[in-house]
């Protein structure tokens, strides 16, 4: 694994990938994170114990792979201005960018870099994290494994061949658990309706959770079948998921899912100037 890692932002995704690799036993020093503000890096700094910067070229000049953490919408600035000093030490670029493609990546950094777009997501930070990555052409074998062993040590790996795959993977995993905590949102509020305490009715339904991706993780069976499992017939569930059905809950998915996607591509397009 390589040695010095820098991060280039230090916000809710930088935080949660780096609180991650702490916990799976790499050591402080061998972070950095940016921000343009040292009262912004102070929090990161007391919660890691990681190196801070606020000056990115100064951040990249020791680093062996450079992650890219700010907005889509201000990567363009950030990638031109420390170009120099990428171009000097030519690190592996790993943009974690939602849309942005690796070729408008490496033509801000100045070209002919090897860039992985990874899409990860947030539960990074508890170690289960789920990420898309796609290596351009300049990624060697052993600069694949490094990306590979980094997100692999803060969740899930998948890597896909085919670039604009990535935009499924935000749509699948990268912005998905937001829509489970709408999930937890709407089943406290149903709870508490229905009579029990609001701390109560979050801590069953996200335990609720927890179990059924546990099962669908090891189980045997396909979530149909442990959907199928649940429902007695004439009982409960077989109510509750006819209801679901019926207010066409599965197009509701397949639409937002669509929606994701399709921004995730507009932003590109806008952002890369296509
Ligand atoms: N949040 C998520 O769940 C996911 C996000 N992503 C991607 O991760 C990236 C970051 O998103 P997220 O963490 O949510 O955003 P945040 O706004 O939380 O983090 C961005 C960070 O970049 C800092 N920053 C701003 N300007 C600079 C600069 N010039 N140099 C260095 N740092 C700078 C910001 O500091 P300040 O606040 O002081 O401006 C902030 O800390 C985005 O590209 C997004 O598409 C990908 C997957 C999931
Ligand atoms: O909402 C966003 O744009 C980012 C990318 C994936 C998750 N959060």
């Amino acid at each position: 694994m390589a040695t010095q890692i820098t991060f280039i932002g230090a916000g809710n995704m930088a935080g949660a990938i780096i609180g991650g690799l702490i916990d799976s036993g790499m050591a402080p020093t061998s972070i950095t994170a940016t921000s343009p503000s040292d009262a912004a890096l102070e929090p990161v700094n007391e919660r890691f114990g990681i190196n801070t910067q606020t000056d990115n070229s100064t951040a990249v000049a020791n680093a062996d792979v450079v992650v890219l953490a700010v907005k889509p919408q201000i990567m363009r600035d950030v990638c031109e201005n420390m170009r120099d000093s990428i171009q000097h030490q030519r690190p592996l670029i790993i943009s974690i960018a939602a849309g942005l493609d690796a070729t408008t990546i490496d033509t801000w950094l100045g070209g002919g870099l090897a860039v992985v777009r990874c899409m990860p997501n947030t539960p990074s930070l508890v170690g289960c994290g789920a990420s898309g990555l796609y290596a351009n052409a300049a990624v060697s074998e052993q600069q694949r494994q490094t990306a590979t062993q980094l997100m692999e040590a803060v969740g899930l790996v998948e890597w896909v061949e085919e670039e604009r795959l990535l935009d499924a993977v935000t749509a699948v995993s990268g912005s998905a658990p937001a829509y489970f905590f709408l999930m937890f949102e709407a089943m406290e509020a149903a709870g508490v309706k229905l009579g029990l305490p609001a701390a109560t009715a979050r801590r069953l339904a996200i335990q609720t959770a927890l179990g059924a991706a546990r099962m669908a993780q090891q189980s045997e069976h396909d979530p149909a079948t442990l959907k199928k499992n649940v429902m007695s017939p004439g009982g409960t569930t077989e109510r509750a998921i006819e209801h679901m059905e019926n207010a066409q809950l599965r197009k509701t998915i397949q639409d937002a899912m669509d929606a994701c996607a399709h921004r995730a591509q507009e932003m590109g397009k806008e952002l890369a100037g296509k």
